[in-house]
C-alpha cells in the first residue's frame, strides 16, 4: 500500500545515442497521473485487511503530478452542482501545473497512470492526440478525441497547436471502470501569449461513460505495434491460465489466482532461490489451470482457496502464454477491470475476448502486430492473453496494478534462470532467512 501513500514517480528513458525515434516534435511534457485518498494508507491498509473488509472506495481527488483540487473546482461555471469556483494565486500546492504553449507546434506528452485503484481517460479539448508510443513500445500512430490508460501503463501522445491562440483549454482526467464518485481532474493547456487566468469558454471534455466497456474494448484494440517491431514466437511452449477471483478466507475478502491468494513471504525471493532455502516460501507449484466446470459468470463457492506463496518456475528461454481469465467477484452480477503488469519483460497482447477462454479462441490471436507491454488489462467477465519468452534471469512479480487488489493477494510470481544472476546485491538478502547468511559472509556467489 506504499504507492497509495505517495511513494511513486515517473522515470524518463531516452533513446540511446545515435537512435533516432520514429516521430519528431517540438517541446515535451510530463504528465504522472493519480488517485488521492483523505485516510492513510496505513489505515486503509487496516480496513482491508479486517473481517469484514471495509473496502477503500472511490478516491476524494484526482491528480495530475501531484497536484488537484477538493471542496472546490476549477469549472465550477459549467457543472450544475453547488461547489464553488477555485481561488487561485497560482502559487498553492493545490494550483495545476500549467502546460504552457506557443501555437503551431508539434508537442510530445508523456502520460503514465500510478493511480491505487482508477481507471482513467485524458483528454485536452478541441484537439487531438496521436498515439506513438505505450509502456515504452513504439505503436502504430492512432489519432483520437481521447485515451483509456490504466493503472501501470504509460503512453506517449503528439498533439498539435492548431486551434485559436486566444483562448486556453482544458485538459481532462475522468475516472472509467468504476462507478466515478470523482470529480474529474483538470489542468489548462495555455496558449502563448493568452493569459493564464482566462479559463477555457467551453465544458471539460466529456468522457465515455464509465461502464461503457464496448468503446474501452474496442480503444485497447486499436493499440498496435509499429511495423519493424519484433514479433511473437508462433508457437507457446507452456500455458498458464489464471482465473481471477474474489473470495472468502476464513471470513476476510481476497483475490485468489487459480484459488492461491498471494502471500508474500519475509524473504525475498531471489535469494531463497539462489541459495535453495527450503522453508522461505512455499514449495507447493501453485496450477497452471483451474476447474473446467468453474462458473465465471457467479461469485466463488470458497470451497478451496487459501492463502500462498509458491512460484511459477519457467523453463530458461521458453515461451509462454498467460490467459487471464475473469469472473464474478464475490457481490452478484458484478466484475472489476484488472490491470495486470508483469516485471522483467515485455509482453506480447495477443488479444481478448468475452467471457471463459476456450481453445478455439486461439485461432483469433494476432501473431501479426501484436503491441508489446508490460500491462495489460482483464476486462469484466473476459478474458487476455498474453505471450513472452522466459528470458531474463530473475524472480518477477505479476500482479494487478490495483494496490489494495495486490494487498488482497492478486499476484503470482515467475522465476527463471535464477543459477545465471550474477550477484544478488546484498540489499536482497538483508532480511528474513538470509539475512542470516548475509550477516555472516560478505560474498555470495
Ligand atoms: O476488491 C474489492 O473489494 C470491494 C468490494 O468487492 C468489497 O467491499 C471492491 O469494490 C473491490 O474492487
Amino acid at each position: 500500500m506504499q504507492r497509495s501513500a505517495g511513494l511513486y514517480g515517473s522515470l524518463i528513458v531516452e533513446v540511446a545515442e545515435g537512435e533516432k525515434e520514429p516521430f519528431q516534435y517540438d517541446g515535451e511534457f510530463n504528465l504522472l497521473l493519480s488517485d488521492w485518498w483523505h485516510k492513510s494508507a496505513h489505515e486503509q491498509e487496516v480496513d482491508l485487511s479486517s473481517q469484514p473488509i471495509r473496502w477503500v472506495g472511490e478516491p476524494q481527488t484526482l491528480l495530475i503530478n501531484g497536484r488537484g483540487q477538493y471542496n472546490c473546482s476549477l469549472a465550477a461555471r459549467f457543472s450544475n452542482s453547488s461547489v464553488s469556483l477555485c481561488k487561485l494565486r497560482g502559487n498553492e500546492q493545490f494550483a495545476p501545473q500549467i502546460l504552457h504553449v506557443h501555437p503551431n507546434k508539434t508537442y510530445r506528452l508523456r502520460i503514465a497512470s500510478s493511480t491505487s485503484l482508477a481507471s482513467l481517460n485524458l483528454a485536452i479539448g478541441n484537439h487531438k492526440m496521436v498515439v506513438v508510443e505505450a509502456d515504452g513500445n513504439y505503436v502504430q500512430p492512432l489519432t483520437v478525441d481521447n485515451l483509456d490508460i490504466y493503472s501501470g501503463e504509460s503512453y506517449s501522445v503528439l498533439f498539435t497547436t492548431d486551434q485559436e491562440p486566444s483562448k486556453n483549454y482544458w485538459i481532462s482526467v475522468s475516472v472509467r471502470g468504476r462507478e466515478p464518485r470523482t470529480p474529474q481532474g483538470l489542468t489548462i493547456l495555455n496558449y502563448y501569449p493568452t493569459t493564464v487566468s482566462r479559463l477555457p469558454p467551453s465544458p471539460p471534455p466529456v468522457a465515455p461513460r464509465w461502464d461503457d466497456y464496448h468503446y474501452s474494448r474496442a480503444f485497447s484494440n486499436k493499440i498496435l505495434a509499429l511495423e519493424g517491431s519484433p514479433k511473437p514466437p508462433a508457437k507457446h511452449d507452456r500455458r498458464i491460465i489464471l482465473l481471477n477471483t474474489q473470495n472468502l478466507i476464513d471470513g476476510y475478502t481476497k483475490w485468489a489466482i487459480n484459488n492461491i491468494s498471494l502471500v508474500l513471504p519475509s524473504t525475498p525471493y531471489l535469494g531463497s532461490i539462489r541459495y535453495n532455502i527450503s522453508k522461505a516460501f512455499d514449495r507447493n507449484i501453485p496450477p497452471d489451470h483451474f476447474g473446467h466446470d468453474y462458473d465465471i459468470m457467479n461469485p466463488a463457492p470458497n470451497n478451496n482457496s487459501m492463502y500462498g506463496s509458491g512460484v511459477y518456475m519457467l523453463n530458461f528461454n521458453t515461451t509462454v502464454d498467460v490467459i487471464l481469465q475473469n469472473a464474478n467477484m464475490l457481490k452478484p452480477n458484478n466484475s472489476d477491470i484488472h490491470p495486470w503488469h508483469l516485471h522483467g519483460h515485455d509482453f506480447w497482447v495477443l488479444g481478448h475476448g468475452e467471457g471463459k477462454f476456450t481453445e478455439k479462441d486461439e485461432e483469433k490471436f494476432n501473431l501479426k502486430n501484436p503491441p508489446l507491454r508490460n500491462t495489460a488489462v482483464v476486462f469484466p467477465y473476459g478474458w487476455t492473453a498474453l505471450r513472452f519468452v522466459a528470458d531474463n534471469p530473475g524472480a518477477w512479480a505479476f500482479h494487478c496494478h490495483i494496490e489494495p487488489h495486490l494487498h488482497m493477494g492478486m499476484g503470482v510470481v515467475f522465476a527463471e534462470g535464477v543459477e545465471q544472476v550474477k550477484k544478488i546485491p546484498n540489499q536482497a538478502l538483508a532480511c528474513g532467512l538470509t539475512k542470516k547468511m548475509f550477516m555472516m559472509k560478505d560474498e555470495h556467489n
